[in-house]
């Protein structure tokens, strides 16, 4: 019996993991999908043709970006409907509308217009019935210096040359977020209680808890 089976984790499940750049989105998402024998939906950074040009220029770049995110992130909801679920996803589309676009518009780096059109454009193709929620989102959290180190050690030039200030509005408005977030049932995982590099084998207490999660939000839509 695989982790999955062991805990009734439903073959269909979505899974999303959401927090702020460099708690552990991608390792979670890597370790969570390799136990459960689920694919992985991951951002593509690599690729994406605004994110250097972004982080260079926040409000010239703001709307091609968030428009950018959308489009990416919605052909990967389309892929993963058209699997039949059985995913785990890097980063949750709610993050780009509740955190990002919303973060550029209140700090004067979206144009107040522009942002009024993607949020009406998001909440079109994302705020509908619809729109499949996840099965569940996993918030992971930890102390704010821990994870700009690990920002820093990463070593993507663009990040790194960011102010520390950036990442320390980005943090307080995740607080702020994740206590209103509720388009599906929420995990909490504070990153200090695991290490998925160094202990690996810490992935199936976290599967435990994903499965106990389920079982209770399946019983109470009953
Ligand atoms: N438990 C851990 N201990 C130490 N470093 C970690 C741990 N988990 C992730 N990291 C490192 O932190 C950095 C950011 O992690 P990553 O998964 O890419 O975060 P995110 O996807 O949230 O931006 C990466 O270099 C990763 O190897
Ligand atoms: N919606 C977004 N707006 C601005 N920047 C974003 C958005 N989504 C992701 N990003 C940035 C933040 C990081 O630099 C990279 C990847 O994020 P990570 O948390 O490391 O997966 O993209």
């Amino acid at each position: 019996m695989n982790l999955r089976e062991k805990y009734g984790i439903p073959q269909s499940a979505v899974i999303t993991i959401a927090g702020t750049v460099g708690v552990g989105k991608s390792t979670m998402t890597k370790a969570l999908a390799n136990a459960l024998d689920f694919r992985t939906s991951f951002e593509n950074v690599d690729q994406n043709p605004y994110l250097d040009r972004f982080y260079n220029d926040f409000e010239k770049w703001s709307f091609h970006l968030q428009i950018y995110f959308l489009a990416e992130r919605f052909k990967e909801q389309k892929r993963m409907f058209e699997y039949g679920g059985g995913f785990v996803q890097d980063r949750s589309i709610y993050e780009d509308t509740g955190i990002f676009a919303r973060m550029h518009k209140e700090e004067g780096t979206m144009d107040p217009v522009d942002y009024e059109t993607y949020t009406n454009l998001f909440e079109a193709m994302v705020m509908t019935p619809y729109f499949p929620h996840p099965d569940l989102l996993i918030y992971l959290e930890g102390p704010l210096d821990g994870i700009i180190s690990r920002v820093q050690e990463r070593g993507r030039p663009m990040e790194q040359e960011t102010p520390i200030s950036y990442w320390e509005e980005m943090y307080g408005r995740y607080e702020t977020w994740i206590e209103s977030f509720s388009a599906c049932p929420v995990l909490r995982l504070d990153i200090n209680d695991y290490d998925l590099i160094g202990r690996p084998h810490e992935v199936e207490s976290i599967i435990e808890r994903i499965g106990h999660l389920l079982e209770q939000t399946t019983m109470l839509r009953k």
